[in-house]
């Protein structure tokens, strides 16, 4: 059996977790596997602060406040999770230069008063190149032969768009080559760096937050391999964020396309793009708790969407902004494609579109952190009977499953409860796929649209005893 298994920042949280974390892996002694981790929960964000308050306010003392504090969390990850003193000094020794190197880059920053996506994806790099190490030392120390790379030393070689880099397609032979010997041939347990990869000339870059889950099914792709385990905080995939509805129920199984709309509408379980290098070979994701090994966890695989259950499942994307493109009297399809190219070329991830024909209306909803972008990309638009406008603090509640295709009514529902809670809803959009009704409300409406709608379909409750 031949396994890629992913640790997100919560499973490698401190030293004690670490530890659990390769006993966990020392387990499964007769499989192939391959580890990819996440750097230790909070690190990524605490690293993205840093850079901008060194461009923003440089300042000596902080910079070597920020290197004390990390040194204090992967020393003492390093002393309770790495048991022989052997690997201990090394995975110190490691952990002392790679600081060394992010305090001279953070200075760098200070001094050249320039932070770039490029400098960004590299400083945010060392949380996940801190980790591996570490990760690697504590399975060695359980006497289970390991090593420590990169995502660029396992071949994820991607384009140069900084933050959120897309593999090219040669990684999958060129990740292949790399590890397959060391699982046939050195019968090694390699722990990769999530989230990063390189570019030709050797730059770093990031997936996209979130993006340790797509480093797996990358590898998992390349490998052949026969599953992918992504291990959470979570029990697998829910019908909504328990943080949202405590009482959200486990979803044993769901197909990649149910996964996939759910991911892409924020359901922070999965990256968005993570499905898609899995789903092509058919290898099946499951979603499990590190620390709650025992639990079956959720399998998102081929054909699981034969379930009874009309809505399985909610998600709520809370920072995003729309922006609105009316007028009437032009060519309608020579509109959109000039809106379109012109977000594609400033890189901006659309999340949804709705469009109404008779005159011109289209809105387009984006991450809040391109709104700015967008809305500049498209102003040179207006003249005087096009005009564009944008509309920040919205949230987008999406409602997935594939038993809404065929099942009438299920837009009539939702919409109706929504009124009757008196949450008011700004654009609605649905795919002729009807595997999901999406819709935007105000931000601050967001989490109680996703309650009413829970409660609506009895998410809590089986399939079977659903009204
Ligand atoms: N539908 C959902 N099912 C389960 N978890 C969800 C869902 N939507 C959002 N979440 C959130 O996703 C998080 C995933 O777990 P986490 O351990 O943080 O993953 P990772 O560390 O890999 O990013 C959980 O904290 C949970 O609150
Ligand atoms: N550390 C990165 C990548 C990642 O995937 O993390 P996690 O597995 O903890 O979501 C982030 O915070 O975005």
């Amino acid at each position: 059996m031949r396994v890629v298994m992913k640790f997100g920042g919560t499973s490698v949280k401190d030293g004690e977790s670490i530890l659990h974390v390769a006993n966990l892996i020392k387990k499964f002694e007769d499989y192939e596997k391959v580890v990819v981790v996440s750097a230790m929960a909070g690190v990524t964000d605490s690293l993205i602060e840093a850079a901008k308050k060194c461009y923003k306010e440089p300042s000596s003392s902080f910079i070597k406040l920020f290197i004390a504090e990390l040194t204090k969390k992967h020393y003492e990850a390093i002393s309770t999770a790495v048991k022989d003193p052997q690997y201990q000094n090394k995975a110190f020794e490691v952990v002392d230069k790679l600081l060394d190197e992010l305090e001279k880059v953070l200075m760098g920053i200070g001094y050249l008063g320039e932070l770039t996506r490029r400098s960004e994806d590299y400083i945010v790099s060392f949380g996940e190149r801190l980790v591996a190490p570490i990760l690697s030392s504590a399975i060695l120390s359980l006497g289970v032969d390991s090593v420590a790379l990169t995502g660029g030393d396992a071949g994820i070689i991607t384009d140069n768009n900084f933050g959120r880099a897309k593999p090219k397609p040669e990684v999958y032979n060129l990740i292949n080559s790399r590890l397959d010997p060391l699982l046939r041939i050195k019968k090694t347990t390699p722990v990769i760096t999530g989230f990063i990869g390189v570019t030709d000339d050797g730059s770093i870059t990031t997936l996209g937050r979130g993006g340790s889950d797509l480093t797996a099914t990358l590898i998992a792709s390349a490998l052949n391999a026969d599953e992918v385990w992504l291990w959470k905080e979570v029990d697998g995939v829910l019908t909504t964020d328990p943080k949202i509805v405590p009482e959200a129920r486990l979803i044993p199984e769901i197909s990649y396309q149910e996964a996939m709309e759910l991911s892409h509408f924020g359901a922070k379980i999965l990256h968005p793009r993570a499905i898609e290098p899995v789903m092509r070979k058919e290898i099946p994701v499951r979603i499990k708790n590190t620390f709650n090994p025992d639990a079956e966890g959720t399998v998102i695989m081929k054909g699981a969407d034969t379930t009874k259950d009309i809505v399985k499942a909610l998600s709520l994307i809370e920072k995003v902004a729309i922006v609105n493109v009316s007028g009437a009297g032009f060519d309608f399809a020579e509109i959109m494609s000039d809106v379109f190219s012109r977000l594609a070329k400033e890189k901006v991830n659309v999340i949804m579109v709705a469009q109404s024909s008779s005159e011109l209306n289209l809105s387009i909803v984006v991450d809040e952190s391109d709104i700015e972008v967008a809305y500049s990309a498209l102003k040179p638009l207006e003249n005087g009977v096009v005009s564009v406008r944008k509309m920040k603090d919205i949230a987008v509640v999406s409602a997935v499953g594939a038993g809404m295709a065929g099942t009438p009514g299920v837009a009539g529902r939702i919409f109706s409860a929504l009124g009757k809670n008196g949450i008011n809803v700004i654009m609605i959009s649905q795919s002729c796929s009807e595997y999901n009704v999406s819709f935007t409300v105000s931000k601050n409406e967001g989490k109680e649209a996703v309650r009413v709608l829970h409660r609506e379909f009895e998410l809590h409750k089986s399939p079977e005893e659903q009204a």
